[in-house]
């Protein structure tokens, strides 16, 4: 089968989860990373978008938009998803609350000079004292190795997606999850997630302000 084509800009934003599933998935991908507002509009032109908008990643056949549609459905497809509707409403739950950091993250770049400091506090105390903590307590309670069901799952691989992120803003950030540290450790060795934090990879660096400027001029934001 054709593998999966992803179409976006060459950065992380909402893409990014996307990258992160397929690769602990094992799935091989394609990536069209376009630079400028005139290729956004040459895509748009192709009719591929329902609403003029990416992410969109092509597979089986369909164009798939809208981020959670796309993590869902390739969760669905590689049994990332939990056994049954409650392990689904769980990982649910926990991926639906990563997200809401995972976008105060994604947006932080974006911030006016003045406000950096102002969000990036908001983002730790909100990382260390709403969103840590449900996963330490969840790891420490049942004692198992991965998040829900004692299987890798979509949530476990947004939960190290987005530790990474806020290291990346705050390096000691675990310092008082000592279980998310352990599930940090030993989920980066997964041989598919070991891959993907390899350099060559497709995953993305950090945004930086070229980043922003030029994903400000592809949206004319
Ligand atoms: N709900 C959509 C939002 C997608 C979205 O806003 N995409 C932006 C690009 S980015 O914010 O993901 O970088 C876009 O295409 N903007 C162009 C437009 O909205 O006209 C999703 O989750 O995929």
């Amino acid at each position: 089968a054709a593998k999966p084509k992803l179409y976006y800009f060459d950065g992380r934003g909402r893409m990014e989860s996307v990258r992160w599933l397929l690769a602990a998935a094992g799935v091989e991908y394609e990536e069209v990373l376009f630079q400028t507002a005139e290729d956004f509009k040459n895509l748009i032109k192709s009719g591929k978008l329902m609403y003029d908008q990416v992410p969109m990643v092509e597979m089986d056949g369909m164009s798939i938009v809208q981020t959670r549609a796309i993590l869902k459905y390739i969760a669905t497809k590689y049994n990332l998803y939990g056994k049954d509707l409650k392990e689904r409403a769980i990982i649910d739950m926990y991926v639906e609350g990563m997200r809401d950091l995972n976008d105060m993250i994604m947006f932080f770049p974006f911030s006016l000079p003045e406000e950096k400091q102002k969000i990036l506090n908001y983002i730790l105390e909100r990382a260390t004292q709403r969103f840590f903590p449900v996963y330490e307590k969840a790891l420490k309670d049942h004692g198992k190795n991965y998040l829900v069901g004692n299987q890798l799952s979509w949530a476990d691989v947004q939960l190290l997606e987005v530790i990474l992120m806020v290291e990346e803003l705050k390096s000691d950030i675990l310092s008082a999850f000592p279980k998310l540290q352990e599930f940090k450790a030993r989920v980066s060795k997964l041989p598919n997630i070991q891959k993907f934090l390899q350099p060559g990879s497709p995953r993305k660096p950090q945004e930086d302000e070229t980043t922003v400027e030029v994903v400000k001029k592809i949206f004319k934001l």
